[in-house]
């Protein structure tokens, strides 16, 4: 009570006026305004309190060093959707612990090393080969290869078309539940207790037939390993690796099949996002792909794919790579939200907050990294005397104990994707009448930030064919 009435007399943080005024993504207009306001400004105090933190020390002092700011903001339409049991949705508690600890056993360093390496290799090599073949569907080929991936990692088969089309309806339905504005239960939460017959309550109809395909679209996949599990020898999957780990309790079952279920709406668009970035990049800097192209032949030859083990001898790929999500981080505002009021510089930062942490702001900071809208990958190389910015892997990924348990695996799959590129193709632009066409710097502006579909020409290298038939021979699954 005394600490709530002695923060009772701080101020809430600075207001972010003059938003309206300003043109670009949300991301671009907190980070110009919030330059000269403070660390942590307030987007919108009606109602709950939305703030956003725009320097990495502030983000580290609540995210990382305070457990309070380990919630995620409420949603109640989303609730009703059923998504409180997706990892990223939930709220923190002892649930939250032990999905973490069981997405923790299977995406930790050495597990993708150990288990998941040969997976990453063949569907890195898989997605070179489509792009040999259907160069015009790139953009559709990147997506296709990262569901592929990310289902068979989750439940170690391939997708069919049908839990493709669920997902992304499931994901529609999400956004949907979203959108600010949209549902008055976000606003009044205490609608969600109004039967589904009164009139009115057509929301809690719509999000009811929602629920019931995200349960049938979780559940199904999941017995199905159950099942052959039973029966016998099946491969290597996330849902196969935690259930020979647990305790087989029909709760520990639950837990495993709700963490399975996330990792589908948690890790291809963002994946597919840093792929695409890459490509746009690439395709921008033809000078960068040359020079990555003679370490990698210095390095390995051209008569061969790198892979993960040639990572250490390929530093200017991972120059590459950092500047490529430094350029556009695929969740450019990270939300989350404190357990407990709180206060930070004097300021008071009410109980269930919506904090958004600005990684794209951060990432573009010129006190941080210099002239900040440059493509420049030597930014990040080591000069003696010099203090080389903070990788930008560092923020990407979130911070404290909601950072991203699938990092690792990512960072394996964008550096075996960029490697094989810069192995088998040279990317350039289009041409018309003889006149290059660069592909626009444009990105989706919603939650995820991704290119938006663009043109480029995948001009395969001398040995790209070879290499990469030779190596559909070998290829080895999980
Ligand atoms: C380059 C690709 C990826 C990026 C940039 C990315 C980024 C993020 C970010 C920013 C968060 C929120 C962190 C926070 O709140 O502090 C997150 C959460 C999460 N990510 Fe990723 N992610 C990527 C790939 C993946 C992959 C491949 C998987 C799974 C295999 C995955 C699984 C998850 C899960 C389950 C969460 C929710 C964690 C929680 O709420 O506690 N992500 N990711």
């Amino acid at each position: 009570y005394w600490t709530w009435q002695r923060h009772r007399r701080l101020p809430l943080p600075p207001l972010l006026t003059g938003a309206d005024k300003l043109q670009g993504a949300r991301w671009e207009i907190y980070a110009a305004l919030c330059k000269t306001i403070s660390p942590i400004a307030t987007i919108n105090s009606v109602g709950v309190p939305v703030l956003i933190l725009s320097t990495v020390e502030a983000t580290l002092e609540l995210f990382s060093k305070r457990s309070n700011f380990s919630c995620r903001p409420r949603w109640p339409m989303a609730d009703l959707l059923g998504r409180q049991n997706n990892v990223g949705f939930q709220y923190y508690g002892e649930r939250l612990k032990q999905s973490r600890k069981i997405l923790n056993h299977s995406l930790n360093p050495s597990a993708v090393r150990d288990i998941w390496a040969a997976l990453l290799e063949e569907s890195s090599t898989g997605l070179m080969q489509r792009f040999l073949k259907s160069p015009d569907t790139f953009y559709h080929n990147v997506e296709w290869s990262v569901d592929t991936l990310i289902f068979r990692f989750t439940y170690g088969r391939e997708p069919d078309h049908e839990y493709i089309e669920q997902a992304e309806s499931a994901m529609n339905a999400t956004n949907e539940a979203l959108q600010p504005g949209k549902w008055w239960i976000n606003t009044v939460p205490s609608l969600a207790y109004i039967p589904s017959w009164m009139p009115g309550a057509g929301f809690q109809r719509w999000a009811r037939s929602a629920r019931e395909k995200y349960a049938t679209m979780i559940r199904d996949p999941f017995l199905r390993v159950q099942d052959d599990m039973a029966s016998g020898d099946i491969p290597m999957s996330f849902v196969n690796h935690a259930l020979q780990a647990s305790e087989n309790t029909s709760a520990s079952n639950e837990i495993i099949m709700s963490a399975a279920g996330s990792l589908f709406s948690a890790g291809t668009e963002t994946l597919v996002a840093s792929i695409l970035n890459i490509v746009l990049l690439l395709t921008l800097h033809p000078e960068v792909q040359e020079r990555a192209y003679s370490e990698l032949v210095a390095a390995i030859g051209s008569d061969r794919l790198p892979t993960l083990e040639d990572q250490m001898s390929l530093p200017y790929v991972d120059l590459i790579i950092q500047e490529c999500q430094r350029i556009s981080p695929p969740v450019p505002l990270v939300g989350h939200s404190n357990i407990r009021e709180d206060t930070y510089l004097g300021y008071r930062i009410p109980k269930k907050s919506w904090v958004l942490a600005n990684i794209w702001g951060m990432l573009h900071d010129d006190s941080n990294y210099t002239r900040p809208l440059d493509f420049d990958p030597d930014r990040f190389a080591s000069v003696e005397g010099h203090q080389t910015p903070m990788d930008p892997r560092n923020l990407v990924y979130g911070l404290g104990r909601r950072i991203c348990p699938g990092m690792h695996f990512a960072n394996s799959f964008v550096f075996l994707v960029a490697a094989k590129l810069v192995a088998c193709f040279e990317l350039v632009p289009i041409e018309r009448d003889g006149t290059k066409l660069p592909p626009p710097l444009q990105y989706t502006t919603g939650l995820i930030c991704k290119p938006q579909p663009f043109m480029c020409i995948f001009k395969p290298r001398t040995h790209a064919a070879e290499i990469l038939s030779e190596r559909d021979e070998q290829s080895t699954v999980v």
